[in-house]
C-alpha cells in the first residue's frame, strides 16, 4: 500500500536557525517558511535527490507538536510521511487492522495540497506516520 518516502519531518525551536543551518552549511535548496494554519506548524521544506525534509515549527497556541517540543526541547524527528494512491482506501484497511487514526478521522488538506492523514504512533512502532495522497 505505502509507496515512496515523500518527506522526514524534523520539530525545530528556531525555524529561521534550522533553515540556515541546511542552506549555508549542508548546502541544500531550502524554501520560504509558510505557514499552515490548519495544521498549527509553520514548514520549511528542503529539498533532496530522492526526498525532501520538512522542518517543524509550532504555530499558535494548540500547535500539535508543542508537547513533542517541550519533551525534546533541541528539536528531533518528529514524523515520517509515505505515498500512497488512495487515502480513504487506505485508511479504511488501517482501521480495519486496528491503527488509530489521528483527529477526526478524515484527511485534511496537507502543505502540498493533497490530503494527509496521521496515524497513532504508538501503533507503528513508536513512529508517526503521515500517509499522503498523491
Ligand atoms: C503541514 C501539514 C502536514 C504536511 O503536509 O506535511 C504536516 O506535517 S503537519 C505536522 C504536525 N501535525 C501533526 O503532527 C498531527 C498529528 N499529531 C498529533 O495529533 C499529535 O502530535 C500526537 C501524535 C497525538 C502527539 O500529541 P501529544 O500532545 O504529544 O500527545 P501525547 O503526549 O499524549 O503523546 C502520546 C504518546 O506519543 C508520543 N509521541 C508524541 N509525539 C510523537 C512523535 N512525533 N513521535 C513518536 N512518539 C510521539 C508521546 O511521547 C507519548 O508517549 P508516552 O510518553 O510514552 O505516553
Ligand atoms: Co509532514
Amino acid at each position: 500500500m505505502i509507496g515512496k518516502l515523500n518527506h522526514v519531518a524534523i520539530a525545530v525551536p528556531d525555524l529561521e536557525a534550522a533553515a540556515d543551518l541546511y542552506r549555508n552549511t549542508l548546502g541544500a535548496t531550502v524554501s520560504e517558511a509558510v505557514d499552515q494554519p490548519d495544521h498549527g506548524v509553520t514548514t520549511v521544506f528542503i529539498e533532496l535527490p530522492n526526498t525532501k525534509i520538512e522542518l517543524l515549527h509550532p504555530l499558535g497556541e494548540n500547535s500539535p507538536i508543542a508537547g513533542f517540543l517541550a519533551k525534546n526541547p533541541a528539536g528531533g524527528m518528529h514524523h515520517v510521511c509515505y505515498e500512497v494512491d488512495d487515502i480513504t482506501a487506505a485508511a479504511e484497511k488501517l482501521k480495519a487492522d486496528g491503527l488509530r487514526i489521528l483527529g477526526d478521522g478524515n484527511p485534511k488538506i496537507g502543505a502540498h495540497g493533497k490530503p494527509v492523514l496521521f496515524l497513532h504512533p504508538k501503533d507503528l512502532c513508536g513512529t508517526l506516520v503521515e500517509l499522503e495522497e498523491v
